[in-house]
């Protein structure tokens, strides 16, 4: 059984910006393995990630996170030693080479001892693949090699708690397939929330998902759990069905129609992306949606 000091638990958590909701009520369990953050632009997943990284405090709601409570000031110092935040855009210092930085990063995390520390940044720089280029200047590295850097940084120090904002976005195919396979190597063992527009990578790395959309919960569960919501509830066809919620033309010219299925249609197995807009009632459409 999962010791209780490894879980993050929200409880009615809600945060406002002026009379803006950004959060609302938000009930959350998270447990070791990497659990996915899924919901469209402006759901409130950055402010999730901000408040779980004690970056903001939430207006209402209780956070019992690793055993601390991060809304004192004891257990937020507590949680900060023990916890990774990879922000959606770090702001590297681009005068810095990768080394430096992490080097850095490792006094803020209160390495004092130097040899320690500088063991520990040829650790997390080995770990996410930038031994060969550690001695560059952070501005000469590309931007997958720049999420790398800002990788290492939030697993500097080893962090039971991992909380990554968008950390595939940008990157080429092979870089996310890499990207990816580290991040599940860091879920064993640690609690990891990452949030994520990409469907395939919740598919090919959490082992639980979240959905938000308008600052509210509209799921937790398992990715096949989150794809079971559509079953009996996506079909093919030729053309577009006008009953559908959501529908797209497919690379092989034919439609994959979400919603309530025509009593002739034939039905298919349904995919992640297929649960997620169904849940989102087919009110965003797919990348290339035709
Ligand atoms: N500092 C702020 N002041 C006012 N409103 C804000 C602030 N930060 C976020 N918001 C608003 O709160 C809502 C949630 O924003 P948030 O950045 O958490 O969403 P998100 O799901 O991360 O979006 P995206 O996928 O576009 O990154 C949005 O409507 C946003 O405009």
């Amino acid at each position: 059984m999962e010791s209780t000091t490894s879980q993050v638990t929200l409880a009615d958590v809600s945060v406002r910006y002026g009379h803006h909701i950004a959060l609302k009520d938000v009930s959350l369990t998270l447990g070791q393995g990497v659990t996915g953050l899924l919901g469209p632009n402006g759901a409130g997943k950055t402010t999730l990630l901000r408040t779980l990284a004690t970056a903001s405090t939430p207006d209402t709601g209780t956070l019992s996170m690793l055993g601390h409570d991060p809304l004192t000031p004891t257990g937020r110092q507590a949680l900060r030693r023990r916890l990774g935040y990879l922000p959606q855009n770090p702001g590297l210092p681009s005068h810095f080479t990768a080394f430096e930085f992490i080097d850095y990063v490792g006094i803020l995390k209160e390495i004092s001892d130097r040899e320690s520390r500088r063991a520990e940044a040829r650790r997390v720089l080995e770990a996410v693949g930038l031994t060969a280029d550690r001695s560059k200047r952070i501005r000469k590295l590309s931007g997958g090699m720049r999420q790398r850097v800002g990788l290492a940084a939030a697993i500097v120090g080893n962090p039971e708690l991992l909380v990554l904002d968008e950390p595939t976005v940008g990157l080429d195919p092979e870089q996310r397939l890499r990207f990816r396979e580290l991040i599940a190597e860091l879920g064993e063992g640690r609690t990891v929330l990452l949030s994520t527009h990409q469907t395939e990578d919740v598919a090919a790395l959490c082992h639980k998902v979240v959905v938000l959309d308008q600052g509210t919960l509209k799921f937790q569960g398992t990715p096949s759990e989150l794809a079971l919501l559509a079953h009996g509830r996506v079909w093919s066809s030729r053309e577009r069905s006008p009953g559908a919620l959501a529908a797209w033309r497919t690379g092989v010219g034919t439609f994959r129609n979400i919603g309530v299925a025509p009593a002739d249609a034939v039905t298919v197995e349904p995919t992640i992306e297929d649960g997620y807009l169904l849940l989102l009632e087919g009110a965003h459409t797919p990348t290339g949606a035709a």
